[in-house]
């Protein structure tokens, strides 16, 4: 399999180099009393882009809605382990939830807009933590539009319902609006798999530009778009009692090209997934 890299991935900076967005420390995590990953450890490296691939059922969702502890919302959960966001503890007890997950947005598979408006879309999450005037609001709004590469689509329909843009403007729109909180963090989870390629093109662009103002985290069964837009790449596995586990991180160049694992290099040449 031919893989395109990215230059910034070619030429991508020493892990000393580098500062820590997310540092994981051997996080195990569980549904209930099922463990879905475990021994987990890595960085995930400030104003660079993490690709976490890995068969189905591996836990990569599970791992990625672990880093904004937006996977307790989802039932009785419990993890072993430690994930420090530029040093503080995301799990201790003092860490207020409404803005750790601002700060560490989150976009998910299929583009969830409300069923209002495009410009209160957007604003929904400035309104909900702080009280902005009109003209600071409307700011916001336009300069998340524009980051999410939706602007020029949209600028003269704001108010009409967001339900009526395509699937991919639809998922930029669900960008625009986690990014209209001016987060430091971006988890995307299979952000393109509803799309068609062109749509799939422009958030590829999309990630591809924000990675200057923000660190991203994608998960993707697409082995191609991890080597067009990531610099590093986590691939995750199951061993044989079906836990999650992080096999391999490295440069994306390296995971694609030179992997230390044969399991790494098998998938990542398409031979089980
Ligand atoms: N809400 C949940 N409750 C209980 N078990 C769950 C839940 N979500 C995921 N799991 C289990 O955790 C394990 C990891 O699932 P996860 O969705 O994280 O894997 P994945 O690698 O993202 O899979 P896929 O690529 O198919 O999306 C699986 O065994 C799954 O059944």
């Amino acid at each position: 399999m031919q893989f395109s890299f990215h230059d910034s991935a070619i030429n991508a900076s020493s892990t000393s180099d580098l500062i820590p967005a997310l540092r994981v420390k051997d996080l195990a995590f569980y549904y209930g009393s099922q463990k879905a990953i475990e021994s987990v450890s890595m960085d995930i490296y400030q104003g660079q882009v993490t690709a976490i691939i890995g068969p189905s059922g591996c836990g990569k969702s599970t791992f990625l809605k672990a880093l904004n502890r937006i996977s307790e919302l989802e039932g009785v959960v419990r993890v072993e382990g430690q994930v420090e966001f530029f040093g503080q503890d995301i799990y201790s007890r003092q860490v207020n939830l409404n803005r750790l997950r601002r700060q560490i947005g989150m976009v998910f598979q299929k583009p969830n807009p409300f069923p209002s408006s495009i410009y209160d879309n957007v604003a929904y999450g400035v309104r909900v933590f702080s009280r902005p005037n009109r003209v600071s609001l409307d700011e916001t709004v336009e300069s998340a539009l524009r980051s999410a590469a939706l602007w020029n689509e949209v600028k003269d329909n704001l108010s009409k319902s967001a339900l009526g843009l395509s699937g991919g403007q639809q998922q930029r729109l669900c960008i625009a609006r986690a990014l209209a909180v001016k987060p430091k963090i971006l988890l995307m989870d299979e952000p393109c798999s509803a799309l068609d390629p062109i749509a799939t093109m422009k958030i590829e662009e999309l990630i591809d530009s924000l990675r200057h103002e923000l660190t991203i985290a994608i998960v993707t069964h697409n082995m191609q778009q991890a080597s067009r837009v990531s610099q590093y790449t986590a691939f995750f596995s199951t061993d044989e009692s079906r836990i999650g586990q992080l096999v391999e991180f490295g440069a994306t160049t390296q995971i694609f090209m030179a992997a230390s694992q044969s399991r790494t290099r098998d998938y990542v040449q398409g031979r089980f997934g």
